[in-house]
């Protein structure tokens, strides 16, 4: 909802502490709880919202109990002394102060408990805000990571490709993409279950990504039993030649495969392409390519590699 520019930051709530209405000045103060703010949550909601290192200075209100007059919070950005005034129709909270940085308290505070607070203000502060990095951290991780095999995901493949795209683009060297598929899985899950089906899928991820020493080779889950490689500063024959190793390290695990038509036991199917020297933008013509050329490796009788030059980047 967008909100009227209001100098002072007020809130209305009803009288079962219900949100009714808020200046655009009270939406910054509670820009923790931004996401939160909308008619009808509750002022108990905001409180545990904003409110995370108040707790440890003892404001047991918020979790139960009703917000005196006045009050103090201090949340880990600013100091905000809070107002409140219960009218006919519910409650006015009013911010009366509020200061950037360094929590200032309430003013009938002994000047010892007062720096006692401060500093632990400060502290929790500072872990709070070190647990908010751990966390975006953490689900920045959980985005690009495939959670069955543990491997990067597409999508983290994707974002690599353009980087590397456009690497390879600046210093003129080639840039080299491996799509790899397990041969007759659809007959293997079938035949031994999904749950080996999975295992197998684990099998093969950490075999692929063992195979790959190179600091900037990338090997994720590209959807199912796909997996792409991406080896950047790598020409055609040096990408056909790996192509080949994961081949035979994926044979060499000896996984029996009783419904494959190309083997007894499990293997795979890799398309290699390489751009060479790359003039345009458009990175998905190299997966275009490499996808292609699986097919090709598919259409040969499986468990072999076909690779070669990625020829339309204009
Ligand atoms: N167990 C398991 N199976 C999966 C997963 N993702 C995809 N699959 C299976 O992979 C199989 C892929 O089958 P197809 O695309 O027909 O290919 P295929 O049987 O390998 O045959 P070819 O590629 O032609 O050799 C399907 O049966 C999918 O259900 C997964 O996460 N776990």
């Amino acid at each position: 909802m967008d909100k009227a520019p209001f100098t002072q930051s007020v809130a209305i709530f009803d009288a079962s502490e219900r949100l009714v209405d808020w200046s655009a000045g009270f939406g910054e103060e509670f820009a923790d709880a931004a996401s939160i703010l909308s008619q009808g949550i509750s002022a108990r909601d905001i409180y545990a919202m904003c409110l995370l290192p108040e707790r440890a200075l003892d404001l047991s209100w918020a979790s139960g109990g009703t917000p005196p007059p006045v009050f103090e919070y201090i949340n880990n950005r600013r100091s905000i002394a809070v107002e409140q005034h219960l009218g006919a129709n519910g409650y006015v909270f009013r911010i009366a102060q509020s200061t950037q940085a360094t929590p200032q308290l309430h003013p009938s505070m002994l000047d010892e408990s007062a720096e006692l607070l401060r500093s632990a203000a400060l502290q929790i502060s500072a872990a709070v805000l070190k647990r908010r990095e751990q966390e975006t951290h953490r689900l920045h991780e959980l985005a690009l990571t495939d959670g069955l095999t543990g491997i990067a995901n597409r999508r983290y493949f994707d974002e690599l490709l353009d980087i590397e795209w456009q690497r390879c683009k600046k210093s003129r060297l080639p840039l080299s993409t491996i799509f790899i598929d397990i041969d007759f899985f659809k007959r293997y899950n079938d035949f031994y279950g999904h749950l080996s089906g999975d295992v197998c899928l684990k099998i093969i991820a950490s075999t692929l990504r063992a195979n790959l020493h190179r600091p900037r080779d990338l090997v994720a889950r590209y959807g199912g039993e796909e997996f792409t490689c991406l080896l950047p500063e790598t020409d055609l024959r040096d990408a056909a030649h790996k192509a080949a190793e994961l081949e035979k390290a994926i044979r060499a695990l000896a996984i029996p495969h009783g419904k494959s038509e190309a083997a007894s036991i499990v293997t795979i199917s890799l398309g290699v392409s390489t751009a060479q020297c790359i003039m345009g933008d458009d990175s998905s013509v190299l997966i275009r390519a490499a996808d292609q050329l699986l097919y090709d490796a598919k259409a040969a009788g499986r468990g072999c590699v076909r690779s070669a030059l990625c020829t339309s980047m204009g």
